[in-house]
């Protein structure tokens, strides 16, 4: 999988322009605020059409009411354009000109390493469950397209429990055992591998201690019914739905503890390096290409191992762009970020830095 282009207009600081990317790494280096992640994030945005964004006119330009983003992507031998559209609160995908449906795009097509990651370890549930909702959105279509179902579903039979509508429940019931059982058998086989990956990434990393995924779930495929009965006037009381997918969490075990209460700032990084490239192998087992890789601000990295092991994963794929506050080593194109814009520099001769495989 190889990014050919990249063309933005009015996508929020960045000039428009076209920039072309080759095979190898592309280090995108820069002053704070010069764009660098806005560029990733557009990247990120074209090939999988997804954004974290809480709105999305956050992404156009201010001032401006639509933005749009391109992306031309060379697989298995032949060109796509996927294009993404950005207005009015609305987001349109084309592939090849043709309308699609998010779960129609590519999805196996870029990771993305942010410093944010570490939110994943310290954060609240729903920042593990969107990681593993996102991934496993992009590894089943059928997975992308029951989650919403399975969400709408909770959100109405919520509804329901603060109207007091008894009547309703065993319908709304009956739908979310069926999506929800679907949805958490499919966590359930993907944690799995997902799990041994990021055992050996952790490992990789040069970590003493054993790193443990598992779901942490509120009911099961083989209870369900019986919780809601144990759960009914809990449930009332509420006004909300306790139980179901959207209340389990990923738990992240360190050694012998909980990551999120002991692991320190430096093992918290090292964990979330750890699924972003269990999530990079996963995806390329499931589609059989190395995605993309983006990594955001590896000059914010400061410990040598990480460091070295990031820079060595970008030249281990068949193409990364690495942005950075100073120019990443090892790059095939070097493009120096100003105020939005990206200008071609020769690439410096730094050698890579070692690393044990
Ligand atoms: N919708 C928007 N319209 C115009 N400018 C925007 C918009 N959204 C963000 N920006 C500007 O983009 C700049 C941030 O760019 P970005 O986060 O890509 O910087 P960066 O080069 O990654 O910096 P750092 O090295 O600090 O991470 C900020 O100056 C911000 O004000």
């Amino acid at each position: 999988m190889l990014l050919q282009s990249l063309t933005t207009l009015n996508y929020r600081n960045l000039t428009p322009d076209t920039l072309h990317f080759p095979a190898g790494v592309s280090a995108v280096w820069g002053p704070n605020g010069a764009g660098k992640t806005n560029l990733l994030e557009a990247t990120y945005l074209a090939l999988t059409g997804l954004s974290e964004v809480s709105r999305l006119e956050q992404l156009v330009l201010q001032g401006e009411s639509e933005a749009y983003v391109r992306a031309e992507l060379l697989q298995g031998g032949s060109l796509s354009v996927l294009e993404v559209g950005l207005g009015r609160g609305r987001r349109t995908l084309k592939v090849d000109g043709v309308r699609v449906r998010g779960h129609e795009l590519p999805r196996g097509s870029a990771v993305w390493i942010r410093p944010e990651d570490s939110d994943l370890v310290y954060g609240a549930p729903g920042g593990r469950r969107a990681y593993l909702d996102e991934l496993l959105s992009r590894l089943s279509a059928r997975y992308a397209q029951q989650l919403p179902r399975y969400e709408r579903a909770v959100a109405q039979r919520n509804a329901a429990l603060k109207a007091g509508e008894d009547w309703a429940m065993p319908i709304w019931e009956e739908t979310l055992v069926k999506l929800g059982s679907e949805i958490i058998e499919v966590r359930r086989r993907a944690v799995g591998r997902l799990a041994e990956l990021a055992y050996e990434a952790n490992a990789a990393l040069g970590s003493a201690k054993a790193l443990r995924l598992e779901l942490s779930e509120s009911t099961t495929p083989e209870t369900f019914r019986a919780d809601f009965a144990r759960r009914a006037a809990e449930e009332r009381a509420r006004g909300s739905t306790v139980i179901g997918p959207h209340r389990d969490d990923l738990t992240l075990t360190l050694g012998d503890f909980p990551a999120g209460d002991y692991a320190s700032r430096g093992e918290a990084r090292t964990i979330a390096l750890s699924l972003r490239k269990a999530e990079l192998d996963l995806l390329r087992e499931r589609f059989g290409d190395m995605p993309l890789l983006l990594i955001d601000d590896f000059s914010a990295e400061l410990d040598p191992s990480r460091r070295a092991f990031l820079l060595t994963l970008a030249a281990s794929v068949p193409q990364a762009i690495v942005t950075g506050t100073e120019e990443a080593p090892g790059a095939a194109l070097s493009l120096r970020a100003e105020a939005g814009s990206f200008f071609p520099a020769p690439p410096s001769q730094t050698p890579l830095p070692q690393v044990r495989a």
